[in-house]
């Protein structure tokens, strides 16, 4: 796991470093200067067939510290027999403190440099590289005037753009608030991720991220003992290995019992793979509860499971009562249509005195989006509830329009969690799970995955993480949420991203699993 930092956090951590354990400010800039100067100049090794002096580099900065960082970084590359160009932006008055002993030596240096004017902005197409480095953490405000003018010219030539910490025109939080970014192709960040690079719209502008550690005096060990808040994280491939391994002496039963009502008289598809990938994940037991239309088709894709059914004219509510309490956990909604019949199916079971962990998706939240009554029956279950809403969903479920969930769909899901008292996992291009005093931000995973069934097939992978016998839920489900998307991965190798479909999702679960070295022995 690691963790995801905002601007305020970030000022944090500079000042605990600088002000509290002495370390003087501009050994944390030159430290960040030179992870960006030797990246620069990895990539020019690249272009083999120049030499350094035919390889041209300019530096676009404004007067922050950002700028200075990015003052420290081209005279490193100057003295390497770079061609290089300064390119500053601002105001007449003097930058930080920084800014200003980093532009002493560069006049010392007499590094050639341009001031930029607004309205005629110096066309920047004779560069291989443009070192952007005008706004970092300290953005404030939309960017406008010259700034603004700067990064459309950056953004127009076919340079290499290497923003400083973060590119241009982006926060660092989950807010944003500027319109006008400079889209990178890599982005040399310092000490940690930053949020607003791992949720969409800012992971496309951030190109490749290189987290550099320039020597903070915190480390990822130490973080939530200098900021107040709990920051957001991100899982990590060797979170993977922190699945308890399985009981060497256990049987079907105790490796988890999964109930999952699914599947209607016309929608069997989604029952069969949450059921193919809640064994591929692990589960011991996997109980189907689906109309008797989906019976055959269901023992002959995934013959492992138990299937009970129910029809037009019975619900067959004693018996599903009887499996809810059977069940470690329960998955509730996939493809059970909006009816008064599935309606009474996820009445019945909130209300079967079961405590299972409970994951209710797709129907089971158009039904509660429907029936306010339902959050009252979620608020006296007795186990955990987890929700797995799509943006589409949660734009039900909380009335907001679909753009105002998107731009905002960390402080959705916080908010929803924590009025309701359920771990919410907010599926979209960077899926949110949180509870209410932890927040994940998932990183893995493609567009290909947008495609029918990949939501059931989550839905088995949460199941197998409920059951694999982790203490935190949110952070089980977060891993479920990762191992998901690495198997989604796997299908963009080896199927393509336009031919995968969910099945070949669940199929690529055990070579996540096993890749992993946690193939339970
Ligand atoms: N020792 C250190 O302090 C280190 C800092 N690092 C780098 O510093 C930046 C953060 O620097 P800061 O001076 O706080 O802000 P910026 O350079 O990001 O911003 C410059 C300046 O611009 C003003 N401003 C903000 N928004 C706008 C806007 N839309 N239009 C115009 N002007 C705007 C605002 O007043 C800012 O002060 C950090 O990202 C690192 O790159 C290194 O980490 C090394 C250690
Ligand atoms: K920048």
């Amino acid at each position: 796991m690691k963790y995801l930092l905002d601007s305020v956090a970030m000022k944090k951590i500079d000042e605990y470093s600088i002000k509290t354990t002495g370390i003087p400010s501009v050994v944390l800039m030159e430290r960040a200067a030179l992870s960006v100067s030797s990246f620069v100049e990895k990539l020019a090794y690249n272009k083999k067939d120049s030499g350094k002096k035919d390889i041209s580099i300019c530096v676009v900065c404004t007067k922050g510290n950002n700028g200075a960082d990015g003052l420290a970084a081209i005279r490193q590359l100057y003295l390497h027999g770079y061609k290089t160009l300064v390119y500053e932006a601002g105001r007449k008055e003097p930058g930080t403190d920084e800014y200003e002993l980093q532009k002493n030596i560069i006049k010392n240096l007499e590094i050639p440099f341009e001031c930029a004017v607004q309205d005629n902005i110096l066309p920047l197409d004779e560069y291989d590289f443009i070192i952007d480095a005008m706004f970092g953490i300290g953005l404030s405000r939309d960017v406008t005037g010259v700034y603004a003018q700067i990064i459309d010219e950056i953004n127009r030539v076919s340079a290499v753009k290497v923003a400083v910490d973060i590119p241009s025109g982006l926060s660092a939080g989950i807010v944003q608030v500027s319109n006008k970014k400079v889209k990178a192709d890599y982005t040399v960040t310092f000490g940690f991720d930053k949020t607003g690079m791992v949720l969409y719209p800012g992971r496309k502008y951030a190109g490749k991220v290189i987290v550099s550690d320039i020597g903070f005096a915190v480390s990822q060990d130490n973080v939530q003992k200098i900021l107040e808040n709990n920051p957001a994280r991100m899982i990590e491939k060797k979170d993977i290995l922190m699945i308890p391994e399985r009981e060497a002496d256990g049987n079907k039963g105790t490796s988890g019992k999964v109930l999952i009502a699914a599947g209607s008289r016309s929608m069997g598809g989604a029952a069969f793979m949450s059921a193919q990938s809640a064994y591929r994940s692990g589960c011991g037991l996997v109980r189907v509860f689906t109309h008797e239309n989906n019976k055959n088709a269901l023992l002959t894709l995934v013959p492992e499971s138990i299937c009970d059914t129910y029809n037009d004219k019975n619900s067959n509510c004693d018996e599903l009562t009887k499996w809810c309490t059977w069940a470690d956990c329960i998955i509730a909604g996939p493809g059970l249509s909006v009816s008064g019949q599935s309606e009474e199916i996820v009445k019945c079971i909130l209300q079967s005195g079961s405590d299972a962990t409970l994951i209710l998706d797709a129907d089971a939240l158009n039904i509660i989006s429907e029936n306010e009554e339902y959050y009252e029956y979620i608020s006296r279950y007795k186990g955990k509830v987890i929700m797995t809403p799509h943006v589409g969903e949660m734009s039900r479920l909380t009335g907001k329009s679909v753009g105002q969930i998107k731009g905002n769909s960390v402080e959705t899901a916080l908010c929803y969690s924590k009025e309701h008292g359920v771990i919410c996992v907010l599926k979209d291009a960077a899926t949110v799970v949180c509870d209410h005093d932890n927040i994940y931000i998932n990183t893995s995973g493609n567009c290909g995955m947008a495609t029918g069934g990949s939501g059931d097939v989550l839905t088995g992978v949460i199941a197998g993480m409920m059951c694999a016998g982790f203490d935190d839920e949110c952070f089980a489900a977060a891993l479920a949420v990762y191992i998901h998307g690495c198997a989604g991965d796997m299908c963009r190798k080896n199927q393509g991203i336009f031919s995968m479909k969910a099945w070949d999702i669940a199929e690529s679960l055990s070579t996540v699993f096993t890749q992993n070295n946690t193939d339970y022995n």
